[in-house]
């Protein structure tokens, strides 16, 4: 029997997002085999510019960090990487502190920068083979 997909969410803020693109360009074979979700943009780029299947939420300052966080206390995720912009306020910092403190109260690895992201990431590989 196949062991289950990682899932795996991607959220970026805009001044992250080429980072996003470049960090998951370079696992993107282990993406491939994941079941991915994303805020509505970052989701969105993860399609057009890598061919990811990846399930779009809303955009971040819609809700989409809320509904990631929901998926999360509900179990269905394995780990976020959430490429955060600590350099720009935010309209939304509650519901990214609410998705940081989800995963937090639900013991959910969160990778919010690039250099955590890679060893996350290089883990959830070697676990997988
Ligand atoms: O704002 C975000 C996360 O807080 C990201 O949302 P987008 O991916 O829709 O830009």
């Amino acid at each position: 029997m196949k062991p289950p997909k990682s899932r795996i969410a991607l959220i970026a803020h805009d001044k992250k997002k080429d980072d996003m693109i470049t960090l998951a360009g370079e696992y993107r074979d282990f993406l491939a085999g994941c079941s991915l979700t994303a805020t509505g943009t970052t989701g969105a780029r993860l399609i057009n510019e890598l061919g990811l299947a990846v399930e779009c939420k809303h955009s971040g300052p819609f809700g989409g960090d809320l509904q990631i966080g929901a998926d999360l206390v509900t179990g269905e995720l394995d780990c976020v990487i959430f490429l955060r912009d600590p350099m720009t306020p935010q309209p939304h910092e509650p519901d990214i502190n609410a998705l940081v403190r989800a995963c937090d109260v639900h013991d959910i690895a969160c990778a919010t920068n690039v250099a955590t992201a890679h060893l996350v990431l290089k883990q959830m590989m070697s676990s997988k083979s």
